[in-house]
């Protein structure tokens, strides 16, 4: 069977990756170790500047690793450890005198299931700012309302600021996690399966989302669903226990992939 074959229903004529583009972040032989488990193994790939990359592959081979290792969030565990270089604009994040939490304002990480902080709608967005910011009360509104506006949210809530984030549906606590995010204006937007936990409605909305803020920031997704990769990514990366088995353009790694075990897997025989 064809690879394209398999995902009928997707119009790969969207995606239009260009081979080169300015890269934001180079991984260069990066290894990650559980205790003696050795979880990633000598990856090396670029993430291109305001693109999509999507990280694809079977459970358990470690598309979620290489992401916890962009802003370090490994590092609460002291049996883990990341060897090797990724280079954010040129310089090596896994250094050990880097700021991790200027680091983890660079790099903004929205999780699979919403977390929406124990706080109101206003305070979720306005919690890092008030951390990291000096702001007068007027410039923190406009931020809020700026980044609400960005995570297709504001109209929703406009009117009810002042309540609970998590009486929110899950997939505005989702976009409400996006607007938090988005407050700390990073770089790079790191999504680890964004709308497994939401309806087709909201799982919509999100990827709509997640296109319009590629005008702004490089993102890279975790996603188990392939339609929703070919949907919304430039690039695709296929892993396979711990390995990058193939990584190009999306419509090609979709079309016409190099690698036996990517065709397997996006043809649905395996994973
Ligand atoms: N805390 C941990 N301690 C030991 N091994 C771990 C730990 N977390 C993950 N692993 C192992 O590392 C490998 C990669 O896991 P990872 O969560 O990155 O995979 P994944 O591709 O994101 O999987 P999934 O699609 O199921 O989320 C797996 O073999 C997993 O069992």
């Amino acid at each position: 069977m064809n690879a394209a074959s398999a995902i009928p229903t997707v119009d790969l004529t969207r995606n239009h990756a260009d081979e080169g583009g300015a890269v934001r972040i180079a991984v260069k032989g990066l290894n990650f170790y559980y205790g003696s488990f050795h979880g990633l193994k000598n990856v090396d790939i670029n993430f291109h500047d305001r693109q999509v990359t999507a990280l694809i592959g079977p459970s358990g081979c470690g598309k979620s690793t290489l992401l916890r290792c962009f802003n370090r969030i490994y590092s609460l565990y002291p049996e883990q450890r990341a060897e090797g270089q990724i280079l954010l604009d040129g310089e090596n994040v896994l250094d050990p005198s880097v700021d991790l939490n200027e680091l983890r304002s660079r790099i903004g990480m929205v999780f699979q299931k919403p977390t929406p902080f124990p706080m109101s709608i206003y305070d979720n967005v306005a919690f890092g700012l008030r951390l990291y910011e000096k702001l007068q009360k007027s410039e923190l509104d406009e931020r809020v309302e700026q980044s609400l506006r960005k995570a297709a949210l504001w109209d929703e809530v406009k009117d009810k600021l002042r309540q609970a984030g998590t009486g929110l549906s899950g997939g505005q606590q989702q976009r409400l996690c996006i607007a938090r995010t988005v407050a700390q204006r990073p770089e790079v937007i790191l999504f680890d399966e964004p709308t497994s936990a939401l309806d087709p409605i909201s799982t919509g909305r999100i990827e709509e989302l997640i296109e319009q803020l590629r005008d702004e920031f490089t993102i890279v997704i975790v996603t188990h669903n392939m339609q929703q990769a070919a949907r919304i990514s430039q690039f695709t990366a296929f892993m396979y226990l711990g390995e990058l088995i193939e990584f190009g353009p999306t419509n090609r790694m979709f079309m016409n992939p190099v690698e036996q075990r990517t065709q397997d897997y996006i043809t649905g025989r395996f994973g």
